[in-house]
């Protein structure tokens, strides 16, 4: 694989970011009037402002040139047609197939990918629709009132923050919980004040082979049994999504309750498919498919918009600016709603278990700064907290503000609606971060000289600002595959597999090996370092075993 560092496309990148570097967005803006409406693009119903960049045209220009230069057209080609760009794992990128229309056809090693996707909706469906009727009901005949998804990373994260956000379409008297931690607090917490009879487990687990999920499902099937009084009773508690049948039985789980999904989706790609089923039981297989027919809308963007115009290739590709020219490590994601209030969390697993790499797709050693860092909070909860690292901090750190022009109720407060309240800090805190306050501005106030540095605003800090309409299920789609689309571009440009997960295999695997070292009634014999042999005595100490 040729060294993308050592393109001409990088080189040009190179020696125009000391330009960019040394001018400030004040001097951008003004030079510069129609910067505003130029610098936007929409998609769907997303509609993206990223004239608060420290970019000019050529910058964009220069920028997508290397977009080209890296294969960007080729690559997204090569997902779309199924091809095997996951080649540590040597399967196909498909997570857009989960999205087709139900006439599309898209044949993949054999394989009649579109049907099998809508075999597993249609019966997603049926079995969303029984439940929510009160035709599914418990052992006991009535009617499921709480589902609790056990699951974690991409099993848990994209139902949970999807449901938080489409929570005001729960329309069935259904809510939803999310176990994910082996922490017991997490399962016990969460069936603390729950009936058995009228709640339906779903053990959602890619490879029906992960710790933490099957050990909370054991213990919840455990706690089920004991309150039904009758083994029988798990069939009719107890369903389960994952790609592995038989593990699904030997747990005890009948499989004509499980609902399947492909090794050519990722975990933490697959919420639009069978590991969205909570969701689809909490807001209904129409609203589940609306939210489907919004991830189309943005992969037939991503797949089809000249690169000028392409949201997700614009933003991949200024992320590639500042982590790769400007040397900055995170981008905070700060959405301005408080149901999407899981989305940084969702965002973590999406963005860096897919490019947190060293190694480039052949095997050799990266040859720029790879995985970008996300993080953030909603808006305004952020501003009282870290947002005065962002405004004056030394770190440059770009921002993805997103925002909603329709509440779902808007109470009014000092003649402003609430909501209202809420857009107009968004767009406070992206023009402060970008145009800031100078010193002389702030003097002509009557700031005391001595203060005057203190509250100097430099500006000059990046964002981009998401507007959409409504949070809506398709909206939600959107949005969801714009950060995943993003997710590819950068990983295309620097030449990784975004889609393998190699790095979470080493704890797994050592955590196997030292729980006995923690429950034995002996002192264990040995520890893989000393520290870790030192933190095994104090444990078990404290737990009142031999040490
Ligand atoms: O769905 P599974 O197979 O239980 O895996 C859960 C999660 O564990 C991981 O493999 C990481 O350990 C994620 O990629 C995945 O989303």
């Amino acid at each position: 694989m040729a060294d993308i560092t050592e393109s001409s496309e990088w080189s040009a990148l190179a020696e125009h970011h000391p330009t960019l570097a040394g001018t400030h967005l004040r001097e951008l803006f003004a030079g510069d009037p129609g910067r505003a409406d130029r610098m936007a693009v929409s998609a769907g119903d997303l509609y993206l402002d990223y004239s608060k960049h420290r970019v000019t045209d050529e910058t964009m220009r220069l920028l997508l040139a290397l977009a080209v230069r890296a294969g960007l057209r080729e690559r997204i080609d090569a997902m779309f047609a199924g091809e095997h760009i996951n080649v540590s794992e040597d399967r196909a990128v498909l997570h857009t197939a989960l999205r087709l229309p139900r006439d599309a056809r898209l044949n993949v090693d054999g394989q009649d990918v579109g049907a099998d996707v809508h075999a597993v909706l249609d019966k997603m469906a049926d079995f969303s629709g029984r439940v929510r009727s009160g035709e599914w009901t418990g052992f006991t005949g009535k009617p499921i009132r709480t589902v609790v998804n056990i699951g974690i990373g991409g099993s848990d994260l994209g139902p949970a923050m999807a449901y938080e956000a489409l929570s005001d379409y729960a329309d069935a008297g259904i809510s939803a919980r999310f176990v994910s931690n082996i922490d017991p607090a997490d399962l016990s917490g969460k069936l603390r004040d729950l009936d058995p009879e009228q709640t339906l487990f779903i053990v959602a687990s890619k490879t029906f082979g992960t710790l933490e999920t099957l050990t909370n499902a054991k213990v919840a099937r455990e706690w089920l049994v004991a309150a039904l009084g009758d083994d029988k009773a798990v069939s009719r508690h107890f369903v389960a999504v994952s790609t592995n049948a038989q593990r699904v039985a030997d747990f005890g789980i009948d499989t004509d309750n499980m609902f399947g999904f492909w090794d050519w989706v990722g975990g933490r790609y697959s919420f639009d498919g069978a590991i969205g089923l909570s969701l689809m039981i909490a807001i209904g297989a129409d609203r589940f498919r609306e939210m489907l027919a919004g991830f189309h809308t943005m992969d037939e963007h991503f797949r089809t918009a000249p690169f000028e115009q392409n949201m997700p290739v614009l933003m991949g590709m200024l992320g590639i600016w500042y982590n790769d020219f400007f040397g900055a490590q995170t981008r905070a994601v700060l959405p301005y709603s408080q149901r999407l209030a899981r989305f940084p969390a969702y965002l973590q697993q999406l963005t860096m278990e897919s490019n947190g790499k060293s190694v480039r797709a052949d095997g050799a050693p990266v040859v720029a700064q790879t995985g970008e860092i996300f993080w953030g909070e909603p808006g305004t909860n952020g501003q009282h907290a870290f947002y005065q690292l962002l405004h004056q901090g030394t770190r440059l750190v770009p921002a993805d503000f997103i925002g909603f022009a329709e509440p779902f109720e808007d109470h009014t407060a000092g003649g402003a609606g609430m909501h209202d309240l809420l857009t107009a800090n968004l767009l406070a805190q992206t023009s402060a971060l970008a145009f800031g306050k100078t010193a002389e501005e702030i003097a002509a106030e009557g700031t005391p000289a001595a203060v005057v540095s203190h509250k100097v605003m430099p500006g000059n800090r990046p964002t981009n600002t998401i507007l959409a309409p409504k949070l809506t299920p398709a909206t939600l789609g959107q949005l969801v595959a714009l950060y995943e689309h993003i997710v590819f571009v950068e990983g295309t440009i620097w030449g990784i597999d975004s889609f393998d997960q190699w790095g979470v295999e080493l704890g797994k695997v050592m955590a196997m090996d030292l729980a006995p070292a923690l429950t034995s009634p002996e002192p264990p014999a040995d520890a893989p370092d000393p520290s870790t042999a030192a933190l095994v005595r104090r444990y078990r100490e404290w737990r009142g075993r031999p040490a």
